[in-house]
């Protein structure tokens, strides 16, 4: 059996791995190793009920070269400070990665197998040893729409995102709730008293989001609110968050050519669905009726979502996506800029497609090796 090194299987990426790991049976496959940074030589973690060996210490070269695969949630600067140093060891095994700092090395693939399982095919052949997962927003976008790319349909999409807290990390998601709480307090009794005036109730709010709504992890008030910037900026006007559009999409697909990707990137105040609002202009004038069977056959997780109100407010929110692997596709219509316009609504969990699920699958194929 493989030897599987986990690292970073505590934290929040981590631990929706972790859970999906045992819900589809993948420790049975391998031999596990659990690794941590902090408390190497603790207890690991229970697996469907049995204690594993003890931690092994994360930042030791030594005990990593020891896996045939290693699967990393612990960040990006533990990915830049130890993954040079195992492969400077002589270290030949797979590394499948959640973080950003090594997508765009020319070693290394972007994984999204239900969209770019040939990309995958033709590096494992390759020799490529460097798997790391996409952009929770890319990998939403392409597992929504992946069917007109893969058609070839797709001249250029602008992407307006709506990205939810989980993506800042653990510490977002408390803060955004808390600030609720804040929010909530500040008018309890108003909302009590149905006689109240709203007006009263608005400007105690506003007061509230803008001096009491804790700040420390997101830098400016998220409940009731939205921060329209994501990430670090860049000299040309963009979030590190809307480059990556560009860069990662065509780069999961293995695109020489690449298609146009641009657009806004948002924080909004929900907990762990990504939603984008786009705009794709198609290479061609097709009818809606064959759309929609394109995005259909995207993959196995596509939950189309025909464009009504009723089921649209009840099916494309957070409400109804978090948690689960489906990703909703619906809005899709022919804008009035022309017919090759068309718009579409696409919304997932951004901890499962957007960071976990593709680290699994990616072992999975590993090991069918
Ligand atoms: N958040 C997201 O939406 C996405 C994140 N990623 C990437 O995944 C990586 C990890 O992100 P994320 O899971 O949010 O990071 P976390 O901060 O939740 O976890 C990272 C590590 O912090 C340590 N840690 C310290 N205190 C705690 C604690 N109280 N509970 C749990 N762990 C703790 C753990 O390491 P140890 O056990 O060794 O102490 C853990 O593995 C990042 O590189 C990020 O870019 C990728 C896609 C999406
Ligand atoms: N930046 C994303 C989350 C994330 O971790 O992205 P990346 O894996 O590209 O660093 C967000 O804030 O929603």
């Amino acid at each position: 059996m493989k030897k599987l090194g986990m690292v970073g299987w505590r934290g929040m990426v981590g631990s929706v791995l972790m859970q999906r790991m045992q819900e589809e049976n993948d420790f049975a496959q391998v031999e596990p190793h659990f690794f941590s940074t902090s408390s190497a030589g603790g207890a690991g973690p229970q697996l469907n009920g049995k204690a594993t060996p003890a931690l092994k210490d994360a930042n030791s070269i030594d005990a990593l070269k020891g896996m045939d695969v290693i699967i990393s949630c612990q960040g990006g600067d533990y990915t830049n400070e130890i993954f040079p140093k195992l492969r400077a060891s002589g270290w030949d095994g797979y590394w499948i990665d959640a973080a950003s700092a090594l997508r765009m090395k020319d070693d290394a693939v972007i994984i999204l197998d239900p969209v770019n399982r040939n990309v995958i095919d033709a590096a494992l052949a390759r020799g490529v040893k460097n798997y790391i997962g996409g952009n929770c927003t890319n990998s939403i976008l392409l597992m929504g729409v992946g069917g007109l790319f893969r058609e070839g349909l797709v001249e250029w999409v602008s992407s307006m995102t709506y990205q939810a807290a989980s993506g800042g990390g653990a510490n977002h998601m408390r803060e955004l709730l808390k600030g609720m709480g804040v929010i909530h307090s500040a008018v309890a009794s108003e909302l009590a008293t149905p006689a109240s005036a709203i007006l009263d109730i608005d400007r105690k709010v506003a007061a509230s989001i803008r001096e009491d709504v804790p700040t420390e992890f997101f830098g400016a008030p998220l409940a009731g609110g939205l921060i329209p910037w994501i990430d670090a900026q860049l000299e040309n006007g963009q979030s590190k968050e809307e480059w990556k559009g560009q860069a990662e999409v065509n780069k999961i697909l293995g695109n020489t050519t690449p298609i146009p990707v641009d657009g806004l990137c948002v924080r909004i105040g929900a907990m762990r669905c990504h939603s984008l609002a786009l705009t794709l202009k198609l290479k061609r004038d097709l009818p809606l009726a064959e759309i929609e069977q394109i995005i259909k056959s995207g993959n196995d997780w596509v939950k189309w979502v025909p464009n009504e109100r009723a089921i649209s407010v009840k099916e494309l929110t957070p409400a109804s996506i978090t948690g689960g692997l489906q990703v909703g596709v619906g809005r899709v219509r022919k804008l009035n800029l022309g017919p090759e316009y068309l718009s579409a609504f696409v919304i997932g969990d951004q901890l499962l497609w957007g960071a976990a699920e593709p680290l699994r699958r990616m072992l999975r194929i590993v090991l069918e090796r």
